[in-house]
């Protein structure tokens, strides 16, 4: 957002992909009526010409703010992602311009984690190919290659938040739970770390992604890694289409390799529900697709909804940050009785101690002040008398270093 505080009702927001109405609730509720709802992604061009024009954007997993994107975005104060991976949005490009991005860290966790051990059941007796099947009308009543989950081992690849409940709920289904995780991880109810990916891969029955995507994860699962999976494997991913070579998944499940598998995301998806979904895997009956819907509950949305939607509002209110994921955090009180204003800057020597010679040369007198850093940016926030602020913020642009400054309301 550009300088000066703009009264709440033209504070532009835009929510696309069909973020949860619960978001538009609490924005109301916070005053600010200026909202726009699209139910679908944007193709590039539309979203530039969107975004040139809003202070807040709400997105959820499909759409990219790529930094080309974001050099339009010129009135942008900060973004939603309505969801928990952040990857769609180049978070340093948003950071070097001064642009918080919040998400929703937990609360589509537990769906992820139930859709899988829902999977994981139907996958082992064969139940994707065997309804398929009678759909067509063919009688398939056999026991072959039909196990329980009792006793197997699932073996699961990223044990953050959602690894970690679905390594819960496996083991009251008596499943013996592994894990591979970059990090060292305690593990929960009678879990065990294993010591690689290739100790993981060659004891589990049922193999379960559940990493972000990173440069490190693209294309994790390719054809060495099946190939050391055990004959007759179960295959799920509901993390990102990047991290599973998709043809060599198809090689795998064409050679009987995979015996089934449950794909939630992939390398390319629709933009929206009128789109075609083209993908090697619809070949397969014995494949679980579904349209990356591993976070989409009625609970899980409405609460990401009222998540996000309020992390959004502290920051146009108050100047919260907190829990941002690129960007210095700060958890601040209100400030009834001052201005407040805040600067980001790069994380250079000398901006706090400029800032306060430029006050002190014009007797502006500092109620609160709050600075935090991280490697790349400052962020100060300052309280003062009202009648300071415009001057104050004359002030704040010329330091050396400013990526921005605004007053609040
Ligand atoms: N299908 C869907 O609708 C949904 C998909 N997701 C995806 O699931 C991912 C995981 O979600 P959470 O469990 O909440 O994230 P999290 O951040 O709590 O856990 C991720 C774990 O993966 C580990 N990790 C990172 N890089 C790794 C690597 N190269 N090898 C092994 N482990 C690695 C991390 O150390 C961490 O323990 C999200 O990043 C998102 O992409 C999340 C929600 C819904
Ligand atoms: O939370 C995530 O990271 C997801 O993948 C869910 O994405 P969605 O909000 O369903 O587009």
């Amino acid at each position: 957002m550009s300088n000066n505080s703009l009264a709440k009702e033209k504070i532009k927001i835009l929510l696309l992909e069909g973020v949860h109405p619960s978001a538009v609730e609490e924005l109301k509720m916070k005053g600010y009526s200026n909202i726009e709802c699209i139910s679908t992604s944007l193709a590039e061009e539309d979203l530039i010409k969107k975004i040139a024009n809003v202070h807040f954007i709400g997105i959820r997993s499909r759409t990219q703010l790529t930094d080309y994107v974001l050099s339009h975005a010129k009135k942008l104060a900060a973004i939603g992602c309505f969801c928990i991976g952040t990857n769609q949005v180049e978070i340093k490009a948003a950071q070097k311009r001064g642009i918080p991005v919040f998400n929703a860290p937990f609360s589509n966790t537990r769906s992820v984690a139930e859709l899988v051990l829902g999977e994981t059941l139907l996958l082992l007796r064969g139940i994707p190919e065997k309804s398929a099947k009678a759909h067509r009308g063919e009688w398939h009543k056999s026991a072959a290659g039909s196990v329980e989950a009792r006793g197997k081992t699932l073996g699961i690849i990223g044990y953050g938040h959602i690894g970690m409940q679905l390594g819960i709920l496996a083991e009251t289904l008596g499943m013996r739970v592994r894990f591979y995780d970059i990090e060292t991880k305690l593990p929960l109810g009678n879990a065990s770390q294993a010591s690689s990916l290739k100790a993981l891969l060659k004891e589990a029955d049922v193999v379960s992604l559940h990493v972000p995507e990173t440069l490190q994860t693209q294309n994790m699962m390719a054809a060495k890694e099946f190939a050391i999976m055990k004959d007759g494997v179960i295959f799920i991913n509901a993390s990102r289409g990047t991290v599973v070579d998709i043809d060599a998944l198809a090689d795998a499940l064409k050679s009987k390799k995979v015996a089934g598998a449950a794909i939630d995301v992939f390398p390319v998806e629709p933009k929206g529900n009128d789109e075609e979904f083209i993908s090697p895997l619809r070949a397969f009956d014995n494949v679980i697709l579904t349209p990356h819907i591993g976070g989409s509950t009625k609970e899980a949305q409405s609460n990401i909804g009222l998540e996000v939607a309020s992390k959004m509002a502290k920051y146009s209110d108050n100047g919260s940050t907190l829990s941002a994921v690129n960007f210095p955090e700060v958890s601040l009180p209100g400030h009834t009785g001052t201005s407040r204003l805040l600067h980001i800057h790069r994380n250079q020597p000398g901006v706090l101690t400029q800032i306060n010679q430029a006050f002190a040369k014009h007797n502006i007198n500092i109620a609160a002040q709050y600075l935090q850093t991280d490697d790349q940016i400052g962020y100060v926030v300052i309280d003062i008398e009202a009648q300071d602020s415009a001057l104050a913020l004359r002030e704040l642009k010329q330091i050396d270093g400013t990526i921005r400054a605004r007053i609040l309301h």
